[in-house]
């Protein structure tokens, strides 16, 4: 039994906060989380939390929104109580898939032909601008924005009110609103402001304002968004698992443990498939080449990758990009791995391609089962034969739905992450996988 330790267990896995708290051998903390008419999250924490290390465990998937304020609020109620530490565990990590821009079957981003054929910068969409330096002159890129000129207009604006000439007041941030038309007025086709005087120049130019082919600003980031929220709510620590980007990381300015499902998926080949040194892993796409490699070198297995031969035209359009096989998996077991499946495209089409290529068996080992949606009739439908993931998102309906589902326990992981945090004890051990 762990002492001086408190484990909350949201409402996005309830099974999964029971196994953890057996495991350390206290009981969950009482308390209560519901809604009010309104939908607003109530957090009620019904027993002192008062200089105890606090663990809350929240996962995503389902009604992510939901859960991720739930978090917020419980993380912010636990610091208001005087918690000594509060430690965020979020075995799916939500938002941490960053957002894309959308591209054209060129792979260019989706922004209006006349600027994207502009020849004026030579800017490409896999070029980078300069990093502004000593003697490097920005030209209204450095910083990278144009922010040289909203210097400017910043600095004349704050003469002219010194001056006592009235001035347009911004919100705080100091750039403008970009949803009115207003705002529009006062951008320059860099989307920057500019002064009021030159506003009946700009108005030619407010149907005409398109971003910089290149660039992602206009892109919401909402992974630094949530990052942000969940250091401002009050989180000391952060326990994951197989974020879809290790870099993400370093969104935050408070320690991250991102620990490894492979253990689990390693382990679940060695014991349950037949003749597995001579079944080939697969990567459904570029993106995870690099931990499905990490699997097959260690248990000395041959790899193949799927390469998406275009980019889809549309965020929603993942579907449509051709898939081509690199690799040889003809009268052989493939297995796929994946840190995520979320509507199953990405490994049913997989499948169908392995199938055609020859592949006698094709299992699909993803770390978290979201399942959105139809995935799982699209899973029974498909040429997969077995469908394991881990309970990192409560799998409980899925299994009932999906009889190629199998479920790898996560539980005893985060359990013996918490311990060992608490007692300042290494975790590096549930890192290693080899
Ligand atoms: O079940 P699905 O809805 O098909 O989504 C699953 C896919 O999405 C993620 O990759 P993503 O498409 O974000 O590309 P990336 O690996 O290049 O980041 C993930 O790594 C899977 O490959």
């Amino acid at each position: 039994m762990v002492r001086n330790i408190v484990v909350i267990g949201g409402n996005s896995h309830p099974q999964l906060t029971r196994t953890i708290c057996g495991v350390l051998g206290i009981p969950p903390a009482d308390v209560l989380l519901s809604k009010f008419a309104v939908g607003e999250t109530r957090v009620e924490i019904q027993e002192s939390v008062r200089e105890k290390d606090v663990y809350i465990i929240q996962s995503g998937g389902g009604k992510v929104n939901d859960h991720l304020l739930e978090l917020l609020i419980t993380i912010s109620a636990c610091k208001t109580a005087s918690a000594r530490r509060v430690t965020a565990v979020l075995p799916l990590f939500p938002y941490s898939r960053q957002s894309d821009i959308p591209y054209d079957k060129a792979g260019a981003p989706l922004v209006k032909s006349s600027v994207r054929d502009r020849p004026s910068n030579g800017y490409t969409f896999e070029s980078t601008p300069p990093t502004p330096g000593p003697g490097v002159k920005s030209e209204g890129l450095g910083l990278i924005n144009g922010m040289e000129n909203f210097q400017k207009s910043l600095a004349k604006a704050q003469i002219e009110e010194s001056n006592g000439s009235p001035v347009k007041r911004r919100p705080a941030n100091g750039l403008p609103r970009s949803d009115t038309a207003d705002s529009l007025k006062s951008l320059t086709a860099n989307g920057v402001p500019e002064d009021s005087s030159s506003n009946a120049s700009n108005s030619s130019k407010i149907n005409s304002f398109q971003p910089r082919p290149g660039y992602k600003q206009w892109v919401a980031q909402a992974g630094t968004l949530v990052a942000d929220l969940l250091t401002c709510a009050g989180a000391d620590h952060i326990i994951t698992m197989d974020l879809h980007d290790p870099q993400y990381q370093g969104y935050f300015d408070i320690p991250v443990d991102n620990l490894y499902g492979r253990p689990l998926l390693k382990s679940y080949i060695q014991r349950n498939i037949p003749d597995y040194k001579q079944a080939v892993v697969v990567s459904p796409d570029a993106g995870g080449a690099k931990r499905a490699t990490a699997i097959a070198d260690s248990m000395g297995m041959e790899f193949a990758l799927i390469h998406k031969e275009r980019r889809p035209t549309k965020i929603t359009d993942r579907q449509n990009a051709t898939m081509m096989l690199v690799g040889d998996v003809r009268d052989r077991t493939a297995i796929l791995i994946d840190d995520l499946a979320d509507t199953s495209n990405t490994i049913t089409r997989a499948a169908k391609l392995l199938k055609k290529e020859g592949a006698s068996k094709v299992y699909a080992l993803v770390t978290h089962g979201i399942l959105s949606g139809d995935a799982i009739e699209r899973i029974n439908a498909s040429a997969l034969d077995k469908v394991v993931v881990t309970n990192s998102v409560d799998q409980s309906v899925h299994l009932r739905r999906c009889p190629k589902l199998e479920v790898l326990e996560v539980g005893h992981v985060f359990a013996e992450a918490i311990r060992r945090v608490h007692h300042g004890e290494s975790i590096s051990v549930l890192f290693q996988y080899d």
